[in-house]
């Protein structure tokens, strides 16, 4: 195979880039490319964690988007990884199957007999869709699991909960929920050495094999503290983490972090979001920021503009 052969892999698969009116469009466009000049050596060679959530999945445009972003990253010499949720397109498995299921604190109880289920649909389908999302964009994703290569060694998530009448504190059984115990790297170092990006589906592996169900914004957490990613980026279906008002807080300290929790301002799908930021960076990742999904590149306008939308939350 002669190189220009062994060149032309995805790349010719790549859409049309769209004709430019005339010279002024063409400079504005190189004026943009030049003004990530100083973003771009900020982050060359880090790696950057990016968790992508099942909402922010749903829309075709947007979906397009987010794999061009990741793919642009890779390609200026970045190291993104992803961590993908599927929560919606789990509900809508379960809700086929007759199966139901509630949340606690923004995680779903889960029984034996939903954790293959939930497996499928993760590592299955939605695994190899956002992968698939990037490779169109013309770098190479992998779809692993959390089980590959013993990357997410995790054992049963306990959770308590004050009762407020008797103040005595319960412990809630959350089934095969796990929390990450270890994080084993080496399969991460092995794609990303190898030119690849990886893209994780949130399924751990117990003891004794067991399979956990891990929400994904406490696997990508994890996974940023482990390999000390420069930034975690969280996106999500809302701006970031608002204040009773419905105002954007643009940096969370710990302290107001663990406040907000206890009054109720900073409830449901947004409790384990923002407990792993802040776990993440106090493991290793240097800021995590919890984004808007919905709005078009906004991992691109994070990372190489000075307009940073989203909560900041640093170590
Ligand atoms: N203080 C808050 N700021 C923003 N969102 C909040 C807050 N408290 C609760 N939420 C809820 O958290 C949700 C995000 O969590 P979740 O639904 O799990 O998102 P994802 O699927 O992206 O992981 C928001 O849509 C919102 O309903
Ligand atoms: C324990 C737990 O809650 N697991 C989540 C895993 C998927 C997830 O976290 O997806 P999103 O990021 O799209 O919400 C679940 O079963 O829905």
């Amino acid at each position: 195979m002669t190189s220009k052969t062994s060149k032309s892999t995805h790349s010719d698969k790549l859409p049309e880039v769209p004709p430019v009116a005339n010279v002024e469009e063409a400079q504005q466009q190189a004026a943009i490319l030049s003004s990530a000049l100083p973003f771009l050596r900020r982050y060359a060679g880090d790696t950057i964690v990016v968790k992508y959530g099942g909402h922010a999945m749903g829309e075709g445009k947007l979906a397009h988007a987010f794999g061009y972003d990741i793919a642009l990253l890779k390609l200026v010499g970045i190291n993104p990884i992803v961590v993908h949720g599927g929560g919606p397109q789990i509900s809508a498995m379960l809700d086929r199957l007759k199966i139901r299921s509630e949340f606690i604190d923004g995680l779903r109880v889960t029984d034996k007999s939903m954790v293959d289920v939930i497996e499928m649909v993760l590592s299955g389908s939605v695994n190899k869709q956002v992968a698939q999302l990037i490779n169109r964009a013309g770098a190479l994703a992998v779809g692993i699991s959390g089980k590959d290569g013993g990357l997410i060694q995790a054992r049963r998530l306990t959770r308590t909960k004050r009762d407020p009448d008797s103040e005595i504190e319960k412990v809630i059984d959350l089934g095969f929920v796990g929390q990450p115990e270890k994080i084993d790297p080496r399969v991460l170092y092995a794609l990303l050495g190898a030119g690849l990006i990886p893209v994780i589906a949130p399924v751990g592996v117990g003891e004794d094999g067991e399979t956990y169900n891990i929400n994904a914004d406490t696997a990508a957490g994890a996974i940023a503290g482990a390999v000390h990613a420069s930034r975690l980026l969280m996106l999500t279906d809302v701006p970031g983490v608002l204040d009773e008002n419905g105002k954007l807080i643009e940096e969370l300290s710990a302290e107001e972090a663990m406040r907000r929790i206890a009054d109720g301002s900073i409830s449901g799908g947004m409790i384990p979001k923002v407990e792993t930021c802040l776990e993440a960076v106090r493991k290793g990742a240097k800021a995590a920021v919890i984004l808007d999904g919905r709005v078009p590149h906004s991992c691109l306008l994070e990372l190489f503009t000075r307009a940073g939308p989203g909560t900041l939350i640093k170590a």
